[in-house]
């Protein structure tokens, strides 16, 4: 479920980490506070940490610096050969946001970043009735990702690339299941978590959701 987007994966893994230092114009708002944002991320969780969509690991050396049981999940071949080149030592796994190692150990944290938007809503909302289940009273979900204030905002931006003539951001801002800010909350809620969110860019927003 919510893998269409695999192959540009596979296809991005080289010269991603030259996009997230800001050497693509189209993506460079997109991507400015890069370390900063994964460093809050990082900073929110502990324990037994599950990380989805970890691309070349970025995420996954801060979450190791804190916490030695993390488990990176990648659907992508090249972004699991890039990340285990730059931290052999990380554990990576193929897997997605609902295929995951699952070994009956209670789960602190499910965190990501830049890649909840690559479910549609509906898998959104599964995804966060399948962490309710698994996290105990405290336990936290921590997503970093592209997400607008409303539907008049998500229309803004993308008129916003086409003025700019950020052909791809503008195309990627359709075609992909970025969702706004409201929606992501009644999902958190009525799964019973408390959830809270703070921008980090002009495109970012962290979720902290905690399991009450
Ligand atoms: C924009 S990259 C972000 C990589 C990294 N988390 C970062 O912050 O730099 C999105 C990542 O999500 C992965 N991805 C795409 N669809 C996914 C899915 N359904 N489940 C988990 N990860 C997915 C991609 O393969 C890619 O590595």
């Amino acid at each position: 479920m919510g893998t269409e987007f695999i192959d540009l994966f596979d296809q991005w893994a080289d010269s991603y980490d030259a996009t997230v230092e800001g050497q693509n114009d189209e993506y460079r708002e997109v991507f400015r506070n890069y370390s900063d944002i994964l460093k809050s991320v990082a900073d929110k969780v502990s324990g037994k940490v599950i990380e989805f969509g970890s691309g070349t690991g970025n995420l996954t050396a801060l979450l190791l610096a804190r916490t030695t049981d993390v488990t990176g999940v990648e659907p992508s071949r090249e972004m699991r050969r890039q990340a285990a080149k730059k931290w052999p030592e990380a554990k990576i796994v193929a897997g997605d946001f609902f295929q995951f190692p699952d070994d009956r150990e209670s789960i602190d944290a499910f965190v990501s970043s830049y890649a909840f938007h690559h479910l549609t809503d509906d898998e959104k909302r599964k995804a966060v009735q399948l962490y309710a289940s698994l996290l105990e009273k405290d336990g936290k979900v921590v997503f970093a990702d592209t997400m607008f204030v409303d539907e008049h905002h998500h229309q803004q931006m993308i008129r916003k690339a086409e003025e700019n003539h950020y052909v791809h951001l503008a195309e990627d801002l359709q075609t992909e299941y970025y969702t706004t800010i409201p929606k992501l909350k009644r999902m958190f809620e009525n799964e019973g978590f408390e959830v809270n969110f703070s921008s980090l860019n002009q495109y970012v927003w962290i979720l902290e959701a905690i399991k009450l």
